[in-house]
């Protein structure tokens, strides 16, 4: 029975590199198909943040890894954006792209591509410029703790979570998971939203050395969590994956996206 600690040590060997190029390059984001699922994730952010009741001060992405996609059509409502990570090694990477140094990883394919999806002709190096300077902290997080960010921000004072493969990545078990959640959910404001992506029915995935448990969650799971955590789903949408997208990274066989608000007890 893996414990969060045994968690905690298997990501010691975690490399961001290697992850990147598992998962966000092609196949698995390959701008030309529509049917990858990088394109699918970009368009459901962008669709459900089009909406335009998305939209505040201060929006936290949890367990950002060393990835900054799900925040390129979100980002552009909120005043603050804070990134977190658990790892360092993922902090720094997320660094490395923030202040353009040589050697960080090149996510211009998908400002390219969430540009041409807000289809208003906008030069991908403005949008690119504009997270930059959005994003004003990357902090470290745990989200097994009550207050997943320590005392970074106060409990209850975000206006927009947004999460992806995180929560079933770092859980070693559903009670761990369901724990998680509600830790996350306590940082937002009541009627404060929640954009997050996850695997389904994923055990395990590779990242260089490291080969990190995940727990299997399903539909079902994901949405009694949500209802427990006392949030109401506004959208939820699943994707499986296609046998192009089974790379050998992993045993994923969907992705789940949801848009939820958090119950205002009043
Ligand atoms: N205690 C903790 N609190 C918060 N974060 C923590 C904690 N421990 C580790 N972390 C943090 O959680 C991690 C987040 S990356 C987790 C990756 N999830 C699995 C991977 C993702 C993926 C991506 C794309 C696609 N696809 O088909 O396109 C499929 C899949 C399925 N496999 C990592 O950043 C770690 O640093």
């Amino acid at each position: 029975m893996s414990s969060i600690k045994a968690v905690a040590e298997s990501y010691q060997l975690f490399n961001p590199r290697a992850y990147l190029q598992n998962n966000y390059v092609p196949p698995r984001a390959d701008f030309s198909s529509e049917d990858s699922v990088m394109c699918w994730k970009l368009r459901r952010l962008h669709e459900t943040c089009a909406k335009g009741e998305i939209k505040g001060r201060t929006l936290v992405d949890i367990g950002s890894g060393p990835t900054i996609y799900q925040l390129l059509s979100a980002f552009e409502h909120f005043q603050e954006v804070i990134m977190t990570d658990y790892l360092e090694v993922n902090r720094q990477e997320l660094k490395m792209w923030l202040s353009n140094e040589p050697g960080a990883f090149d996510w211009s394919p998908y400002f390219k591509h969430v540009c041409k999806l807000e289809g208003k002709g906008e030069p991908w190096k403005d949008k690119q410029k504009r997270l930059r300077e959005h994003v004003s902290r990357v902090i470290p997080v745990d989200v097994h703790q009550p207050r997943p960010l320590g005392g970074e921000l106060l409990s209850g004072s975000v206006d927009c979570l947004v999460s992806s493969f995180c929560l079933e990545a770092c859980s070693p078990n559903l009670e761990a998971f369901q724990k998680a959640l509600e830790h996350v959910i306590g940082l937002l404001k009541p009627k404060g939203h929640f954009l997050w992506i996850g695997a389904l029915e994923e055990s395990y995935y590779l990242a260089g050395e490291a080969r990190l448990n995940v727990v299997p969650v399903t539909e079902d799971i994901v949405k009694k969590a949500l209802h427990t955590a006392k949030c109401v789903v506004r959208e939820f949408s699943t994707y499986s994956m296609t046998p192009s997208m089974k790379v050998g990274v992993d045993d994923v066989s969907g992705i789940f996206f949801v848009w939820a608000q958090k119950d205002d007890p009043k």
